[in-house]
C-alpha cells in the first residue's frame, strides 16, 4: 500500500459476483460449457482445482490499495484474498509473491502466504494470497520490533545485496541488480534511480546534481557500520503494518530486497515506530555505530519516491536532507 492517497481509478476486471454464485462449483467444472468460461477466470479456476474449493460463495470488494483492485473470495475450504491490475502485467505480483515468499520463509514474522500469480486473459495479472483476519490494532509494537528484526537476522543471502526480480516501489520500478558493495547499491540503484527520475521527469537538475554530489561523497557515513544484507521489507510504513485476530503483528504489501537493515526504517516518517519497537529491535539486532548519522540518507530514498510519484510537495524535504548531509559533509 502507498503512502499517499494518489488514488487511481480502477475499474472491474472479473465476472459479477452473482455470476460466481451461481456457476462456480467444482461439480460444474466436469461441464464442457461452465469449462469454456472458468478458462476466461483463471483466479476461480485456481481457487476451484489447486486451491481445494468445491464452491466459491461469495466475491466481495475490499477498499484500502491505491494501485490494484483487491478482493475477498470465500469459498468452503475458507477464504482467499486477491488482488488484480488490469493493466499491468504479471511482473509486478510476480515481484510481490517472491518477496512475500521470502519473509514467509524466515518463518520470523507474520505475512501472508502467497498462492498462485499469473496472467489475466483481458489483460492484466492476478495474485492469491492467504487470506488474513486483520484485528483491530496494530498489534504490540515490541513484538513488531523483535519479530522484524528476527527476520532480518534470518533473512541472508548468499548473491549480496538486491534482489532475485526487479520490483516497485508505490508503482516505481526498484531495481534490484545483485551487488557485493552496499554503499555502491544504495547510491546506483536507490539514490542514483530517483534523482534521474526526478530530472527526466521534472526537469529538475538541481536535485540532481545535489544529490549525487551527496552521492559521490557519502562513504564516511558507513563508517564502522556492520553492512550485511538482510532481507528488507523495503516499504515499511503504518499501512503496510496490521495485526490478525489474535493482536499478533503483521506485515503487508512489501518491495523486498536484501539490503542493510537500517535501510528499513527509511519509511519511518511515516510509521509510527516507538520506544518499544525501536529497544525491542535493537535486542536482536544492535545499533550499529552511526546509526542516527545515517537515518536521514535512508528517508532520503523513500522522499525522493514520494517527490517522484506525487510531485513537489515532497521535494523540499528530500531537497533539505541533502543539503544538510552537504554542510555536514563539506561537500
Ligand atoms: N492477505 C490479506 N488478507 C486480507 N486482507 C488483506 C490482505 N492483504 C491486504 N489486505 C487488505 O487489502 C487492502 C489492499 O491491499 P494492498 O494494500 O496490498 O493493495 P495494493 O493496491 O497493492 O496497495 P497499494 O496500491 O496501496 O500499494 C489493504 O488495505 C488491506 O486492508
Amino acid at each position: 500500500m502507498l503512502s499517499h492517497v494518489g488514488v487511481r481509478s480502477l475499474s472491474c476486471c472479473f465476472p459479477s459476483p452473482r455470476l460466481h454464485r451461481l456457476s462456480l462449483t467444482k461439480r460444474n467444472l466436469r461441464k464442457p460449457f461452465i469449462m469454456a468460461a472458468l478458462s476466461d477466470d483463471p483466479i476461480s479456476e485456481w481457487i476451484l482445482t489447486e486451491g481445494k474449493a468445491t464452491q466459491i460463495t461469495r466475491i466481495s470488494p475490499i477498499g484500502g490499495g491505491c494501485i490494484n483492485r483487491a478482493n475477498r473470495y470465500d469459498t468452503d475450504a475458507g477464504p482467499f484474498f486477491v488482488k488484480s491490475n488490469r493493466s499491468i502485467g504479471p511482473s509486478m505480483f510476480e515481484g510481490e509473491s517472491l518477496g512475500l515468499s521470502a519473509m514467509y520463509e524466515t518463518k520470523s514474522i507474520r505475512v501472508p502466504k502467497p498462492f498462485k500469480v499469473g496472467p489475466l486473459p483481458s489483460g492484466g495479472s492476478y495474485i492469491i494470497m492467504e487470506f488474513i483476519e486483520f484485528g483491530s490494532s496494530r498489534g504490540d509494537q515490541s513484538v513488531l520490533g523483535r519479530k522484524l528484526a528476527e527476520m532480518h537476522k534470518a533473512g541472508k543471502s548468499n548473491k549480496g545485496f538486491g534482489f532475485d526480480v526487479n520490483n516497485t516501489i508505490g508503482s516505481t520500478p526498484q531495481i534490484n541488480t545483485w551487488s557485493s558493495d552496499w554503499v555502491q547499491f544504495y547510491a546506483e540503484h536507490r539514490l542514483g534511480y530517483q534523482l534521474k527520475l526526478a530530472k527526466d521527469q521534472f526537469g529538475d537538475s538541481t536535485i540532481y546534481e545535489k544529490g549525487q554530489r551527496l552521492v559521490k561523497n557519502m562513504g564516511p557515513l558507513f563508517e564502522g557500520a556492520v553492512l550485511e544484507p538482510c532481507l528488507l521489507h523495503g516499504d515499511l510504513w503504518s499501512g503496510n503494518i496490521s495485526s490478525d485476530k489474535n493482536g499478533y503483528p503483521l506485515i503487508l504489501d512489501p518491495a523486498c530486497y536484501y539490503g542493510h537493515n537500517e535501510a528499513e526504517f527509511g519509511m519511518s516518517w511515516c510509521a509510527g515506530f516507538g520506544g518499544s519497537f525501536y529497544k525491542s529491535y535493537f535486542e536482536v539486532m544492535p545499533k550499529q555505530p552511526g546509526f542516527e548519522k545515517r537515518r536521514d540518507l535512508y528517508m532520503l530514498y523513500h522522499y525522493l519516491n514520494h517527490y517522484n510519484l506525487f510531485g513537489s510537495g515532497y521535494r523540499s524535504s528530500a531537497m533539505s536532507i541533502i543539503d544538510d548531509y552537504l554542510r555536514m559533509l563539506k561537500a
